[in-house]
């Protein structure tokens, strides 16, 4: 494990987390660089069974720092903007093990990638095919596409993070894929290469992922009786984390309940996960500000907030939260953790059993996924930084933004 209480004290591989907190000020997000490597591994070999690129899902964490890390061990990327593009390229990552998902993707984004030389587009609708062959065409080249499937398959996970059901936005419903296929294969600025599917996130068993892949073999099958051949499946991402009690599937037990149907395939297997590298490699930590008790409920404010990492708000996810320090036995109560925004939704755990103190050190666990890619500035607080841990080392991957920054892209009316 990368987060492991050394004589009492919580540490991030050999560095203690009190330390890196007393150097670089809270909140703060802490990543650890085993971890990150050690996930990364566990899906590249439990796919050693077949040709297989697994493509780190960029919108999961965007840091440069982790995604070199990742771009290092050989590591594709899914993307799903010029944004993330470009910054896999400025990580060092491999543009042609770059897959680019998406609904929207714009004519710029589209000739931005095709000029790097990536390795699929996976489209999700005639108007996308349309546009990509447009840009191909003018651009005097070809553009590897795949379909994203819809294939009406339950993932069991949060509505919002559900995306393989018809009445999800995401895909080519499975009514139309045929005919999908066969116009992309009409046009003259684009191959045809690939499958794909990614019917939602947070997955805790295997099912819903090999139901959804049965569905695209006969998918696939059809294709082939109508001529047309593909090169690689792009099974997506989605696996699970433990946060609190679940208990997802390792990488291995993901890829064994898939082995079956895709040695049969013979294509080249793409995968796209996020949560399941980068959740359980990383931590923010903050400190308790000040102590609110009341007859009703006892709120302790801490100073991350909504703003540093909105699953709390958005999906009522629940996130393990554990003091740094030694845990102390006396004086423990049921505290509301709360942020100081002026949303009653601003909270990072509630009735959590547990003895504070002002000035504290927390640490909300798994927050490597999802957590600083979707923080904002709302109510003028500036982002977290961001640390790397390496062993005994720590470097700052991304510094505390400061007041100025926030508003030097603001001016006020002309006299
Ligand atoms: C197309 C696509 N691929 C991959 C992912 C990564 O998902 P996860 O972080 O659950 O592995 C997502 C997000 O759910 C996605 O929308
Ligand atoms: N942001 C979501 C996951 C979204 C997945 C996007 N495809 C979460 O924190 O759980």
């Amino acid at each position: 494990m990368s987060f492991e209480r050394i004589a009492g004290v919580l540490h991030a591989e050999q560095v203690s987390l009190a330390e890196i907190a007393k150097a670089h000020g809270t909140p703060l997000y802490v990543y650890s660089r085993a971890a990150l490597e050690r996930h990364y591994t566990a899906f590249d070999e439990a796919f050693a069974f077949i040709d297989h690129q697994v493509c780190f899902a960029v919108k999961a964490n965007s840091n440069i720092g982790v995604l070199n890390v990742l771009a290092r061990l050989g590591a594709g990327f899914d993307i799903v903007s010029g944004g993330e593009l470009a910054r896999v390229l400025a990580a060092g990552g491999n543009p042609a093990k770059v897959v680019f998902s998406g609904l929207g993707k714009t004519e710029a984004e589209i000739e931005q990638a095709l000029k790097v030389g990536i390795a699929c587009f996976n489209v999700e609708s005639y108007a996308e095919l349309a546009r990509i062959d447009r840009v191909a065409q003018r651009l005097g080249v070809k553009a590897p596409v795949s379909l994203r499937v819809n294939p009406d398959v339950d993932a069991q996970t949060h509505p919002y993070i559900s995306t393989g059901l018809k009445e999800n936005k995401f895909g080519v419903p499975s009514d139309t894929v045929y005919d999908t296929y066969q116009y992309a294969a009409s046009l003259q600025g684009l191959d045809v290469v690939g499958i794909d599917c990614h019917i939602g996130s947070q997955l805790t068993t295997t099912q819903p992922f090999v139901d959804a892949l049965d569905k695209i073999i006969q998918m696939i099958e059809q294709l082939k009786a109508q001529g047309i051949h593909l090169k690689h499946i792009d099974i997506g991402g989605g696996l699970g984390v433990r946060y609190n009690d679940e208990t997802p599937p390792t990488p291995a037990e993901y890829a064994k309940s898939l082995q079956p149907a895709l040695s049969k395939l013979g294509l080249k297997v793409y995968m796209e996960p996020g949560r399941a590298i980068s959740a359980n490699a990383g931590v923010l930590l903050t400190t308790v500000d000040l102590l609110k008790p009341t007859a009703h409920r006892n709120f302790a404010v801490i100073d991350a907030a909504m703003n540093d990492l909105i699953r709390p708000s958005l999906y009522q996810a629940w996130m393990n939260i554990v003091p740094v320090a030694a845990p102390r036995e006396q004086d423990s109560k049921q505290w509301d953790l709360v942020g100081s925004i002026c949303e009653t939704g601003d909270f990072l755990g509630k009735e959590r059993e547990l003895s504070l103190q002002e000035g504290d050190v927390l640490a909300v666990m798994g927050a490597g996924a999802y957590g600083f890619v979707m923080s904002s500035n709302y109510n003028t607080r500036p982002r977290a930084a961001e640390i790397m841990v390496d062993g005994s080392n720590m470097h700052v991957v991304r510094q505390r933004e400061t007041l100025q920054d926030l508003w030097q892209l603001e001016s006020c009316l002309p006299e």
